[in-house]
């Protein structure tokens, strides 16, 4: 039986959805819509109370007719991403949040960075960083003032740019890592099958996964999971293992069902709420003792 690193408890009886964090994600742009959506659809099936995308305004009808559950904001656009405005309406959406993701389909251009730029620095909210946002931080040399909690995700190609060790030497890009977690404090998740997480102190392979979800969008997925455990209250070191492994057993389970050519990022995504399941104390089922996750 494959087990989780850790588990989540159940929720109490009297629980509301305040109790299970307040999360943005943050990116798309025209053509690239979907992918922010994914990373918002994950976080709500991941048990995130309160889950809303903050888009190009171009894109909001787009992002928030995927599902109903999840709150849009529309930021300042120009041709389709976001524009340099944007960077300032970051600072009030992430005024209550307990949590924050960013980086799918976010683009590279002049707003994105000054969005990033801005969020670098915001060490009172637990963030991940993903994609562009990792294209961002390598290209402007950002990695040096990542501070708090942090959480990247780069794929092999994005950790080559951020590390310049070639994508073609798994054990080089690995031992990079670690030393950029060293120098960052950031935890890294070295994306792959199987995929690493890494720490300062520590290095952790994932059991779950599958060849299937070498397919476009699944890593947007992993984006919310993540965000959404760290708003729920677990250490950046807990979230992204337990996301990691749920995502795995989320793309296995989803294997299962459609093979693995069959596997797209909306079958993985229909598997988030049942591989988080597993990673619940008696699969569930049964209400009983706090949030508290452990
Ligand atoms: N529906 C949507 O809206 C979607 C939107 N998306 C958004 O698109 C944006 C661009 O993201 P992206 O990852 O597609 O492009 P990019 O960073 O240039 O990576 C490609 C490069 O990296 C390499 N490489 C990649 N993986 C590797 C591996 N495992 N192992 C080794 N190498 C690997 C690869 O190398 P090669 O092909 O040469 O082997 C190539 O050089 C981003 O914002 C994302 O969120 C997507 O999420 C899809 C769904
Ligand atoms: N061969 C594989 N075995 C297991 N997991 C894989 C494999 N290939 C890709 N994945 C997983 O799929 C995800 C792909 O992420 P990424 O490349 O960022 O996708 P995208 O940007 O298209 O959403 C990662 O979580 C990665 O670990
Ligand atoms: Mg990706």
């Amino acid at each position: 039986m494959n087990t989780p690193p850790l588990r989540l408890t159940h929720r109490q009886t009297d629980a509301h959805k305040g109790n299970f964090g307040r999360v943005l994600l943050i990116g798309g742009s025209r053509g690239m819509s979907g992918s922010i959506a994914l990373s918002s659809i994950a976080a709500l099936k991941t048990g995130s109370g309160l889950v809303t995308a903050m888009v190009p305004s171009v894109c909001l009808e787009t992002v928030a007719s995927f599902h109903p559950g999840v709150m849009t904001i529309p930021a300042s656009d120009e041709d389709g991403h976001f524009a340099v405005a944007a960077s300032a309406e970051v600072i009030d959406a992430v005024q209550d949040v307990s949590a924050l993701g960013c980086g799918p389909g976010i683009t590279t251009q002049k707003g994105s960075v000054a969005i990033v730029e801005h969020l670098v620095s915001m060490s009172h909210v637990p963030r991940v960083f993903d994609a562009d946002a990792l294209n961002i931080l390598s290209r402007s040399n950002l990695t040096k003032r990542l501070t708090g909690d942090i959480v990247l995700t780069p794929h092999p190609g994005e950790l080559e740019r951020i590390t310049g060790v070639s994508r073609k030497s798994r054990a080089s890009q690995i031992a990079a890592s670690q030393k950029l977690a060293q120098q960052t404090g950031a935890i890294i998740v070295v994306k792959g099958g199987p995929s690493v997480v890494v720490s300062p102190q520590d290095k952790w392979v994932n059991t779950t996964g599958n060849p299937g979800m070498a397919t476009a969008g699944s890593g947007d997925v992993l984006t919310g999971i993540i965000t959404s455990l760290l708003g729920q209250g677990l250490s950046t070191w807990n979230a992204a293992r337990l996301g990691v492994w749920i995502h795995g057993l989320a793309g296995d389970l989803a294997a299962r069902k459609h093979s693995q050519p069959g596997l797209t990022c909306v079958e993985l995504l229909e598997s988030v709420g049942a591989a988080t399941a597993k990673a619940i104390a008696d699969g569930g089922a049964e209400p009983s003792s706090p949030t508290a996750l452990e």
